[in-house]
């Protein structure tokens, strides 16, 4: 790499919910470009480490040097949509339109480039029939895509994913890997939270999280047996060439402790939802 500074930079940095610690003394950086996984147990961290990228959260103590947060729309946070409240008297379009604000203002009025911001965003989801629609008469399969859409749309330096494939279909995991290559490809930083394997792989750096950093590298190195089994307690499990974590991303979501009886393939349904 170059001498441009990370796209994140943390030194000692320690995150908390007033006196419950999510992150102790973690010092790690991501590359500008680059696409970094966050993976680890339900409970250890990964949501925050966004939230605090996002300036949401702010650090405990130590620091978090994001210098895509001083420029305009430097920094896209896509929710996970079980935190996103459907219930909103939103369309489809309106979500999506107000990815711009941080372009035009919020009085502000669109110009063409915001217009075709929007537009592209909507048909990379394949969301753009949709636009008209109520965002709670949306299946979750596309009330994900819906706001995938809104971060892309910000054309954001910096595009913070949480979660964003879990328990999905796999036409929409395509479409949001998709773009997720693509935004990486235009030389954005991308961070995605993941509870599959497969996808930290396609990272060119993972986290691993424990409440701590337990490994940080390429994938080659991080996802393998130890630094895997000291982040999931050993409730991983060879199966064939593979590890699988017996964490299970579509159930006890946010409980902080999962149960290894919970554990099932990782294949969601392939129809749409
Ligand atoms: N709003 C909150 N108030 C208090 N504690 C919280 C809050 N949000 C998260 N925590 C705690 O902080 C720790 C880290 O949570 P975080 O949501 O970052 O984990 P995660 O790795 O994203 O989990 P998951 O995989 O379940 O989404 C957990 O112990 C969690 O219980």
């Amino acid at each position: 790499m170059s001498g441009a500074p990370p796209a994140l930079r943390a030194t000692d940095l320690t995150l908390a919910y007033g006196p419950h610690p999510a992150l102790g003394a973690a010092t790690f950086s991501v590359a500008r470009g680059s696409l970094a996984a966050l993976i680890g147990p339900n409970g250890s961290g990964k949501s925050s480490v966004l939230r605090a990228a996002a300036g949401l959260l702010a650090p405990a103590s130590g620091t978090l040097e994001v210098p895509a947060r001083a420029r305009r729309g430097g920094v896209a946070l896509v929710l996970q949509t079980t935190e996103v409240d459907a219930a909103l008297p939103l369309t489809v379009r309106e979500a999506v339109t107000m990815a711009r604000y941080p372009h035009r203002g919020v009085v502000g009025r669109m110009r063409a480039a915001d217009r075709e911001a929007v537009a592209t965003a909507l048909a990379r989801m394949g969301v753009d029939d949709l636009a008209g629609r109520q965002l709670h008469e949306l299946s979750g399969g596309q009330r994900q895509r819906v706001l995938v859409a809104q971060g892309l749309a910000q054309e954001a330096d910096l595009l913070l994913l949480d979660e964003p494939v879990t328990g999905l279909d796999v036409v929409s995991r395509r479409l949001i890997d998709r773009a997720v290559d693509e935004e990486r490809a235009a030389g954005r930083t991308v961070v995605v939270s993941t509870h599959d394997l497969a996808d930290a792989h396609r990272a060119d750096q993972v986290l691993l999280l424990a409440n701590r950093v337990v490994a940080s590298g390429p994938p080659a190195e991080v996802l393998v047996d130890a630094p895997l089994r000291e982040a999931y307690g050993g409730r991983i499990v060879p199966l064939g060439d593979e590890l699988v974590l017996l964490d299970d991303p579509h159930h006890d979501h946010g409980a902080g402790h999962g149960h290894a009886d919970d554990a099932h393939d990782h294949h969601p349904d392939p129809r749409p939802t």
